[in-house]
């Protein structure tokens, strides 16, 4: 069995975590290509240099003090710069960098299209201060540090799982449950804030027009019930929400409403065997408690990997017990944790992945190309074509579609030479579908 550096634990509720070529399909002739899917498994960071990034949204790296949150931020950010010491409160200022989602995908296909330059989609990582006890109250750097993970749109809680008594743990000891108890209670602690004012302010204004009043009442009803949840100690993403509710607390950003991973960080003696750490096993049934995912990691065997030429890294790889870096199961994950999908486009000049949202429609996901598109979209089309690698995918999506449980998963619309037609079709085994008509397909 083939191991990396990384474990991903799929908490079965969430289906957080992407599995291995899932989902994805592509058509093809002449001059047309086009792949949707979600990312895949298989390892592999870097892109030729005529590589650019297409969209990104931010995963803020998040913990307490020292426990290696600017080491793994260097190590994801090829180049990244953040300071990294054993000392609590070495970052103030968050450190950013964006990150290229490795897609093996995208390579076959700009291999077949012999295109010119091939774009990866990109996730940016924010490296977050540390927090302590008290955060909401102003400890530590407190009120600062909430405001930046408020910035992001998920959110990568590091964990210690290493024990060495050369670095510094701010309570004394590792223990991952009172650790992960700290942070999430400040986050809860400030949430509560951030509703009462809001609650204050909403009881004293008049709503203007019937419209106002309407989204006022739907604000004041979902502030009601994260209120309740957060006093009983869960998340404001427990929470069940109508989309009208959903859409009037938005701009309040609350910290508990954005989704987790815990990355549980570990020595690298843990690397070839991390459930044999206790401490590893604990963050698990945290993560599945609250409903997340985890990944365990090394940052800093990471860290050291990104410093040492790469003959040399498979040398150390392979004398810690496993076969390849945890890296791109960690950036796959947090993609898909942002509830990102990814289509491609192919041509000559060049092969692309384009970002969508989970559950866009057929035209919103043309949309992201052009909005011309999305006005002007008629329907997309698929060809079923036997094309090794990918004719697994294809039976498996074939048996989706025909309607048993399998999810199914949007083939891309049509795109000829890296341009896509907005009267692309979708069409699947002799079927026509018109996606504007059947969003719940997407
Ligand atoms: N898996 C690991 N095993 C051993 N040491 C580690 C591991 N990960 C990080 N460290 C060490 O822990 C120390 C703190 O790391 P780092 O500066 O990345 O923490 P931080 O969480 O960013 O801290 P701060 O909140 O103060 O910014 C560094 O000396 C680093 O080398
Ligand atoms: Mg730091």
């Amino acid at each position: 069995m083939v191991r990396t550096a990384a474990c991903n634990y799929l908490i079965p509720a969430l289906t957080l975590l992407p599995k291995p070529m899932e989902s994805s399909l592509f058509t093809r002739n002449a001059n047309l290509i086009g792949v949707l899917g979600i990312t895949t498994t298989s390892s592999r960071r870097r892109f030729s240099s005529a590589s650019k990034i297409s969209m990104s949204l931010r995963a803020g790296i998040v913990g307490l003090p020292n426990v290696g949150k600017s080491t793994l931020f260097n190590a994801v950010v090829e180049n990244g710069k953040a300071q990294a010491a054993n000392f609590p409160f070495c970052t103030i200022e968050p450190n950013v960098g964006i990150v290229a989602v490795p897609d093996p995908r995208l390579h076959v296909l700009s291999g077949l299209s012999k295109s010119q330059k091939a774009v990866p989609a990109s996730v940016e990582f924010v490296d977050i201060a540390g927090l302590v006890k008290g955060a909401s109250q102003g400890e530590g750097l407190g009120n600062k540090f909430l405001s930046h993970i408020r910035e992001v749109d998920s959110i990568l809680q590091v964990v210690r799982c290493f024990e060495d008594n050369d670095i510094v743990h701010v309570n004394g000891k590792v223990d991952p449950k009172s650790d992960v108890d700290v942070i999430n209670l400040e986050l809860v602690f400030s949430d509560l804030d951030q509703i009462e004012k809001r609650m204050e302010k909403l009881k004293k204004g008049k709503a203007k027009d019937s419209q106002s009043k309407l989204k006022e009442d739907a604000e004041k009803a979902a502030l009601e019930k994260i209120q309740q949840a957060l006093m009983d100690g869960k998340p404001a993403r427990s929470v069940t929400l109508n989309d009208f509710e959903r859409d009037s607390i938005k701009q309040l950003c609350l910290l508990t409403m954005k989704p987790i991973i815990y990355v549980a960080n570990v020595a690298e003696s843990d690397l070839a065997d991390p459930g044999s750490n206790p401490h590893v096993n604990e963050v698990m049934n945290l993560a599945s408690d609250l409903q997340s995912g985890i990944v365990t990691i090394s940052a800093q065997v990471e860290a050291e990997l990104t410093e040492l030429p790469s003959e040399e890294r498979v040398e150390y790889l392979t004398s810690l017990g496993v076969s390849e870096s945890g890296l791109g199961n960690l950036i796959r994950s947090t993609y898909s944790l942002l509830g990102l999908r990814t289509y491609f486009t192919s041509g000559e000049k060049e092969t692309k992945a384009w970002t969508i949202r989970a559950g866009m429609t057929a035209p919103q996901a043309a949309g992201v190309i052009h909005s011309d598109f999305e006005k002007g979209f008629i329907r997309a089309e698929t060809k079923w074509e036997m094309w090794s690698p990918f004719t697994l995918l294809f039976t498996c999506l074939f048996k989706g579609e025909s309607g048993n449980s399998t999810p199914w998963v949007p083939p891309t619309f049509g795109v000829r030479s890296g341009i896509p037609t907005p009267r692309g079709r979708w069409v699947c085994h002799s079927h026509s579908f018109d996606f504007q008509k059947c969003p719940e397909l997407i």
